[in-house]
């Protein structure tokens, strides 16, 4: 493993992967599994924990292959951020110098942070963003109490509004109704993130790491359900939002799916399609305008975009003001040119959305 270190230093970014959930949701049970799997990779892992000590960028725990660095006292999106910047500064440094090898980084996030902030910083900060490369954002959902948790807090709203995958935990506590009912429930807050169930931690670390979800290049090789607007449990859920017990077994438990059929949660997405091409000018007028007004509301945005005057696809994303765009491959002969973005954000108005870019269109 400590070989393919040494030739990987050179080479690319490293990649990040943020990992986030209520308190309690699983994290850290599934941090465990992951570090103890043997995948091979060495992983450095920045935890950041509330808690009464400094032990700030100590180097806690360093054997078998893993770096364990906590971050204390606050937390990790709003206080702390000047730190994870030179925390993840030094992990460069020293592995530049092969005091230290790893493959990638772990974040495991406090229950109560929005990851915004900290994808963010993979974009903001010059030698982060030139160092690493977010890979992508897990969020873990506790099946027992996600449905108590989603309604009564806005971190844990954002965090599924942000993830590339979710993974819902405690699956083993809860009833197979109770589970789906949920999961059309996150399906609705994000189509685009990936739902799997996890008891104790045990998922499939291939599906996890490399997600190349902030990867634009890498968009729709990643996801191919990304942005088809029909993901496959949204179609379900158009369906069985009223339905929930289409094997004709009525549920006794008052607590159970009925309770939560109809919650119009805060956080939402949608999509935009189009055949028709984006004037480019006005595109970026419409678009810088909104994100100066929706910014703080727009947890994730990505796009292939059709515009006029190019022959390639214009991949586009976002995360709240920050926006990003950059040339794709060039169209096919035979494929159909249009466009697709999502949106996912919290009380977005998608009328205003959806007239401003059919506005952009030549
Ligand atoms: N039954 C059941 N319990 C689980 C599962 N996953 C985690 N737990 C338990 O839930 C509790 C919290 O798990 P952690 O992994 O510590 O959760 P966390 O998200 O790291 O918690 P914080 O660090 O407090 O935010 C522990 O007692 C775990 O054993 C699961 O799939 N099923």
């Amino acid at each position: 493993m400590s070989q393919s270190n040494a030739a990987k230093t050179s080479a690319g970014p490293i990649p990040v992967t943020v990992l986030t959930g209520f308190l309690g949701a699983g994290k850290t049970t599934l941090l465990n599994r992951i570090l103890s799997e043997n995948h091979g990779q060495k992983i450095a892992v920045i935890e950041n924990e509330f808690g009464p000590e400094s032990i700030d960028n100590d180097l806690l725990v360093q054997d078998r292959d893993e770096q364990i660095i906590e971050m204390n006292n606050g937390c990790v999106c709003c206080t702390v951020r000047g730190d994870l910047v030179r925390i993840l500064d030094e992990l460069r440094a020293k592995r530049a110098l092969g005091k230290l090898g790893f493959d990638r980084v772990i974040i495991e996030t406090t229950g109560m942070a929005n990851p915004g902030p900290v994808c963010q910083t993979f974009f903001i900060d010059d030698s982060i963003a030139s160092a690493y490369m977010l890979d992508g954002v897990i969020t873990v959902v506790d099946a027992k109490h996600g449905h108590e948790t989603l309604d009564t807090q806005t971190e844990a709203q954002n965090q599924v509004g942000f993830a590339d995958r979710i993974l819902v935990s405690k699956v083993d506590l809860v009833e197979d109704a109770e589970f789906q009912d949920l999961r059309a429930r996150l399906v609705r807050m994000n189509p685009r993130a990936a739902i799997t169930p996890a008891n104790f931690g045990q998922a499939d670390i291939r599906e996890l790491l490399d997600l190349h979800g902030f990867n634009l290049n890498a968009i729709l090789d990643i996801d191919p359900q990304f942005l088809e607007g029909e993901h496959p449990d949204a179609a379900e859920d158009a369906h069985s939002h009223d339905h929930h017990h289409h094997d004709g077994e009525a549920c006794e438990h008052p607590s159970h799916s009925h309770a939560h059929a109809h919650h119009d949660d805060a956080i939402k997405a949608f999509i935009f399609k189009s055949d028709r091409a984006f004037d480019p000018v006005r595109l970026e007028e419409f678009l810088s305008g909104i994100v100066q007004v929706y910014g703080p509301d727009l947890l994730r945005y990505k796009g292939v975009l059709f515009v006029k005057g190019s022959n390639r696809r214009l991949l586009f994303q976002g995360v709240h003001q920050l926006m990003g765009a950059e040339p794709g491959r060039a169209w096919l002969a035979n494929e159909k040119r249009n466009t697709k973005m999502v949106f996912i954000g919290r009380n977005l108005p998608q009328d205003i959305f959806n007239l401003g870019l059919e506005q952009c269109l030549a």
